[in-house]
């Protein structure tokens, strides 16, 4: 199965080198020209993931027409640009998708704007926990590979799988989707509850409080409740909530701490895809009826319209309810 690899960030360049363990040849397209040098000429990703020796076998491009006539991508954009980039890239690959996000705007999840972009396409889901620059070093992680043509999965599985990296197959393309977006919002929250010095109690309770969110949302999705407890889900919340390498944990920090959004996220090169998604994802589960106040409290957070202080009031001040 030959491979291709859309996206030279942190995670794309991961995922090219897990690919291209084994020696096979693995294309990466990447958008900046910095990149494309660097991976070819140095064997380093200086800009997104400096200071892992990359293998020969994957080599970098700056023309998405070269990715022609592969058999699957791992599509690694960013989730706002993944529709863009596709309509730019030749069909006839199965795509991966790597990206967590719902698009804003149209409140598609990835799946669905590939879909738009590539009509037929076979798609896959591959999330979990996986911090990019670990991957890279080999250290052993476990993802779920979502793919509902079940031969197909399986022989992704077998393509990508190293003893380092254990894919588990699922047929829940939604559910491995829905995972992957919603903690990235809860691990901004949670980043806030440390930033405010707000205690481990407090980031436990939102650990479970936001899972409870991310099980309501997923389940009117249509996302099976297995996969959400699973790597995609609960697995991939629980580190995101409980480290500084999360992006999206960082960025809450700062907000805990009582920076302003705007300068958080003026400059960043690198992405934190819960501050584009939270918006969108708010205002599609209130168009289904499903409540989910921890992502409203970072979509206020992000947009100004309450300081700390008062989203943790409004939160403490909701009526006592039953837990499930
Ligand atoms: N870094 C990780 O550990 C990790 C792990 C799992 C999943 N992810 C997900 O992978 C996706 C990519 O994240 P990353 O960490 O590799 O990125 P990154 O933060 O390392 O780099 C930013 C990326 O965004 C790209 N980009 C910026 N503007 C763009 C545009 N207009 N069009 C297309 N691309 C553009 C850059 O080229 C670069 O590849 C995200 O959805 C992220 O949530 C990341
Ligand atoms: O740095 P973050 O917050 O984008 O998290 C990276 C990965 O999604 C962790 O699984």
């Amino acid at each position: 199965m030959k491979i291709g690899v859309i996206g030279g960030g942190a995670w794309g360049t991961a995922l090219a080198q897990v690919a291209a363990a084994d020696g096979a040849p693995v294309l990466l397209w990447a958008r900046e020209a910095e990149v494309v040098a660097g991976i070819n000429d140095a064997r380093e990703n200086r800009l997104f993931l400096a200071g892992v020796p990359l293998s020969p076998a994957v080599r970098a491009t700056g023309d998405l027409a070269d990715l022609a006539g592969l058999d699957a991508l791992l599509v690694v954009a960013p989730a706002q640009h993944v529709g863009a980039v596709l309509r730019e890239t030749p069909a006839g690959a199965a795509l991966v998708l790597c990206a967590k996000g719902i698009e804003a705007g149209s409140g598609r999840l990835v799946s669905e704007v590939a879909a738009d972009a590539h009509p037929g396409a076979a798609l896959a889901v591959l999330s979990g926990p996986t911090f990019a620059h670990e991957v890279a070093q080999g250290l052993p992680t476990a993802v779920t590979l979502a793919v509902e043509d079940e031969a197909l999965g399986a022989r992704l599985a077998e393509r990508l799988a190293r003893p380092g990296f254990r894919p588990y197959r699922s047929t829940d393309v939604i559910g491995a989707e829905v995972g992957g977006a919603v903690k990235n919002v809860l691990a901004i929250a949670c980043g806030v509850v440390d930033g405010a010095g707000l205690g481990q109690n407090a980031r436990a309770a939102l650990i479970a409080r936001g899972f409870a969110e991310m099980t309501r949302f997923g389940l009117a999705k249509g996302a099976r409740p297995e996969t959400l407890a699973g790597l995609a889900g609960l697995g991939d919340l629980v580190l995101t909530c409980s480290s500084t390498s999360s992006r999206n944990f960082s960025l809450g920090r700062g907000l805990g701490e009582g920076q302003s959004p705007a300068a958080l996220l003026a400059d960043r090169r690198t992405v934190a895809e819960g501050a584009f998604t939270a918006p969108v994802l708010a205002e599609t589960a209130r168009a289904m009826s499903v409540e989910m106040p921890i992502v409203d409290a970072v979509c206020a957070l992000l947009d100004g319209s309450a300081d700390v202080g008062t989203v943790i009031e409004r939160l403490l001040a909701r009526p006592l309810r039953a837990e499930i």
